[in-house]
């Protein structure tokens, strides 16, 4: 039986700021050792518990603290300034006043705004204030196929236009042929480029073959340092799902017990319903506890699901629901 409890909102934050994972050197023998036993891990997702094993104000609290840990995502070719500053009043403010009041969770504000670097400079100012970082996708996102060079000055580029966080893509090809000293060393010149900035590494996990592919690839970006590990742009055909994401998570408890750091974890596309970031949440706390259920440690990358999360809250606290387009977030 799951324990459904949580602390409030308003204990989110850790006193003392998590120290940042600096990497470590390349341990090849380890990355050679890591595994994932593809029907063990798909015998653990099915018996997930689902939302209804979170109930009533246990469900708002946990849809609220799903809230605090969105980058809230829009990542078009026809994204303006005026449609990233609606992004980012939605950011603000993510549920009604008059709901957030009901709930008693006045300054409620999602975890990040996820751009791509054009639309930082707008994003940076319209949260001007508010506290919520602004995240590019870099690195030539979504392929990451341009010269090397120049993904790691599109990185500087963004730190310098305001970025506080940077979601870079890995090299596919460099796991798929076993080139882990170059995927290794890419990440870590990545790493470099971000400065202060914190990284999150995307494996594009439905473009690595195996979970086994992907138990490396985290532990290898986690070694080059990356702070948070993220599964997906979102754009491949095959996003975030609960076995890549076990195989992920488990990579962080093996480098946490290995190193004491805490890498933060992200799985991302495709993610659009309250229930499944319920799911999400659950697995994260039975894995690897209540302090990686915070939005230094924890994101969710999506473009529509804090649109159910508010209207499951409205529903919560009215006990009706509204349409779902009352709820659009761009
Ligand atoms: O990183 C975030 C993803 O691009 C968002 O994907 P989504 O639009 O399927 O929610």
């Amino acid at each position: 039986m799951t324990d459904t409890t949580l602390a409030p909102v308003s204990h989110l934050l850790p006193q003392v700021a998590e120290p940042r994972n600096p990497g470590m050197a390349l341990d090849l023998d380890l990355v050679m050792r890591c595994t994932a036993n593809r029907s063990a891990i798909e015998r653990r997702v099915a018996a997930l518990p689902g939302r209804r094993s979170v109930k009533k104000d246990h469900q708002a609290a946990w849809l609220a603290r799903a809230i605090t840990c969105i980058d809230l995502t829009t990542l078009a070719g026809d994204d303006t300034p005026g449609r990233v500053a609606r992004l980012c009043a939605k950011a603000r403010q993510p549920v009604r006043a008059d709901l957030l009041e009901a709930l008693e969770l006045p300054g409620l504000t999602v975890g990040a705004v996820c751009v791509y670097h054009d639309m930082i400079s707008p994003a940076v100012s319209s949260l001007k204030g508010s506290g919520i970082p602004v995240a590019a996708v870099s690195t030539g996102f979504p392929a990451g196929l341009s010269p090397f060079h120049l993904r790691v000055a599109e990185i500087e580029e963004s730190v310098k236009a305001g970025a506080h966080e940077i979601d870079i893509v890995i090299s596919r090809r460099k796991v798929l042929t076993g080139d882990w000293q170059g995927l290794y060393d890419e990440m870590r010149a990545f790493r470099a480029a971000c400065g202060e900035a914190h990284v999150k590494a995307i494996l594009a996990t439905g473009e690595l073959g195996t979970l086994q592919n992907v138990a490396k690839a985290s532990m290898v970006c986690m070694m080059a340092g990356a702070d948070f590990i993220k599964t997906s742009t979102g754009k491949e055909s095959v996003n975030a799902t609960l076995p890549v994401s076990l195989t992920m998570i488990r990579a962080i408890r093996d480098y946490h017990q290995l190193t004491g750091y805490r890498v933060g974890y992200k799985p991302a596309g495709g993610i659009s319903k309250a229930k499944d970031a319920l799911v999400y949440l659950s697995l994260m706390k039975d894995e690897l506890g209540d302090r990686w259920l915070r939005p230094d440690l924890f994101r969710f990358g999506a473009s529509s699901l804090l649109g159910d999360i508010e209207r499951q809250l409205e529903h919560h606290v009215t006990g009706a629901y509204s349409a779902g387009w009352r709820h659009a977030s761009g």
